[in-house]
């Protein structure tokens, strides 16, 4: 088994970066599909969907932009994940079709959060499109979550985008915590 290490934490190899190559292929035939005669406006959470979002989009054919957000939380509550800003939204989103692009959904809460704010400048549609989700870890409903690349059990993930302590986002592959 491929392990390694990451600062102080063991994690072994999980998700090989030709496995997730081909299945972002296929998520991105069913959105030129979905999406055929329309303008998508692909929309990135900084930081971990940097990696997957620059693979998705090359297998977009159909005119398309991109742009990126980040959150910030609440100071001093990050027990509790509450989310304070969104920053870098485009302003003229207003009619557009948005796929909002994630590394992993986890809770759910951070995509709930960027929802309200986006459902709020009235875009045409909203979807989104996640390369990872933790089913068992799901405690907010997501209905325009459309496109899911791995459906994962509820364990620690790094590599391709996703990071431990600032590290690990550069790793082609994605690793789980071994628990050791
Ligand atoms: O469903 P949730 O429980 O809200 O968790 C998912 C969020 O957590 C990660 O971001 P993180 O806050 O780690 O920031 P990063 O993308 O900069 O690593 C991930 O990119 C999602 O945005
Ligand atoms: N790196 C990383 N970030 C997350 N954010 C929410 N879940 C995870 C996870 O499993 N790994």
């Amino acid at each position: 088994m491929h392990k390694i290490k990451v600062e102080d934490k063991e994690f072994e190899i999980f998700l090989e970066n030709d496995t997730l190559s081909k299945r972002i292929r296929l998520m991105g035939i069913q959105i030129n599909v979905d999406y055929e005669g329309k303008c998508p406006l692909f929309i990135g959470v900084l930081n971990g969907s940097f990696l997957f979002l620059a693979d998705l989009v090359k297998e977009i054919n159909i005119p398309c932009e991109v742009a990126f957000i980040r959150v910030a939380s609440y100071q001093g509550t990050t027990s509790t994940g509450e989310i304070k800003e969104l920053i870098g939204l485009p302003d003229d989103i207003e009619g557009r079709d948005i796929i909002i692009v994630e590394d992993i959904v986890d809770t759910g809460l951070t995509l709930t959060h960027i929802l309200k704010m986006i459902n709020e400048k009235n875009p045409a549609s909203v979807k989104v499109s996640s390369l990872l989700l933790k089913p068992a870890a799901l405690k907010y409903n997501i209905d325009a979550l459309e496109y899911v690349g791995f459906e994962i059990p509820n364990e620690f993930v790094v590599g391709y985008g996703l990071d431990y302590n600032g590290l690990g986002r550069n790793l082609t592959d994605i690793y789980r915590a071994t628990g050791v």
